[in-house]
């Protein structure tokens, strides 16, 4: 099968809402380059020094690409990303330029890898491509991951504030289901923060294939159940961690039904909110009984981790 690849270049007040757009339309895999990633420099640790690599990055602006598979791309698509673009309220969109390209099947994989390096997501968590090698710091959790075709690599922001929460609140033999898996990074995460057992669901079935491989690599495919699901429907077994990276107009279709699926104290991990609609989410899960114990910002989306409490 091959690919349409569309690239973008917006100023940087469009970045926040860049990725809801290009999700809500359909793109299979969203890659941000924002020069001011480069001025930020290296991140250090462990001895271990990751440099960006300029090449990878514009001078001004922010790039951004996206990939349809040939079933899903057509030419409305591009003026559709344009118009959502120019909707947006009370963002100044000072640039915006469009460009597809074709990229053939077997060149797919060469795109993630060049895109896609070792880096620290979280405190404990590093993410490392699973064709790099990697010296690991015995105080680190390495994840190695293949995003392949799914979402979560670790590097956007609603990924790595949920390995945030994961790693300072899931404990050993909690039960946990993470919703909308896509690669299973957050599986993985749990996993190593002891939980068990572990159900990960997607809609999207490439998703759960992308999932259980990256398992296979972790060494924990046997540690977790994988399956093609709707959110939380048809779960009956009850949890006591329940996680949801997906956008706020789908979590919040799942709100009470996370409430009825929780143990007594049980947490609820909800990312995948932009700034907006943390209100809006936020009343939906008190009024669902929860209580709000931490609420975490970045580059303008939020996570919850919410316990209920009887
Ligand atoms: C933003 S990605 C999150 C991937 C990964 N959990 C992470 O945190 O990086 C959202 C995932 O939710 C899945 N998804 C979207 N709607 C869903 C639904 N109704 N039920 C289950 N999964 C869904 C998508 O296929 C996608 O893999």
């Amino acid at each position: 099968m091959d690919y349409k690849e569309i690239t973008l270049m917006i100023n940087h007040e469009v970045e926040p809402f860049i990725a809801d757009i290009l999700n809500e339309l359909g793109a299979n895999g969203i890659v941000i380059e924002d020069s001011l990633e480069l001025q930020k420099g290296r991140i250090e640790t462990f001895g271990e020094i990751y440099e960006l690599d300029p090449a990878d990055y514009p001078d001004k602006d922010v790039r951004v690409k996206c990939y349809y598979s040939e079933f899903d791309y057509r030419a409305e698509l591009l003026e559709q990303i344009e118009q959502a673009v120019k909707s947006l309220q009370d963002v100044e969109v000072t640039r915006f330029e469009i460009s597809t390209a074709d990229i053939k099947d077997e060149d797919w994989e060469n795109e993630w890898k060049n895109h896609f390096h070792a880096f620290k997501a979280s405190e404990k968590f590093t993410v490392v491509p699973s064709w790099e090698d990697y010296q690991s710091d015995p105080s680190e959790e390495v994840i190695h991951l293949d995003p392949g075709m799914a979402f979560g690599t670790g590097d956007h922001a609603t990924t790595s504030m949920c390995l945030r929460l994961v790693e300072q609140h899931v404990k050993k033999g909690m039960s946990v289901i993470d919703v909308g898996t896509g690669s299973g990074i957050l599986s993985i995460a749990a996993h190593r923060m002891g939980a068990a057992p572990i159900r990960a669901v997607d809609l999207d079935k490439v998703a759960v294939r992308v999932a259980e491989e990256n398992f296979e690599i972790n060494q924990c495919r046997d540690a977790i159940e994988t399956d093609t699901g709707n959110l939380l429907v048809g779960e009956t077994e009850k949890r006591d961690v329940v996680i949801a990276n997906i956008l706020a107009h789908i979590v919040d279709l799942m709100i009470d039904d996370a409430f009825n699926l929780l143990n007594d104290n049980g947490l609820f991990i909800a990312s995948g909110i932009i700034d907006e609609k943390e209100e809006m989410i936020k009343d939906h899960i008190s009024e669902a009984g929860f209580k709000i114990e931490t609420t975490i910002r970045e580059k303008g989306w939020v996570a919850i981790l919410a316990k209920k409490v009887q």
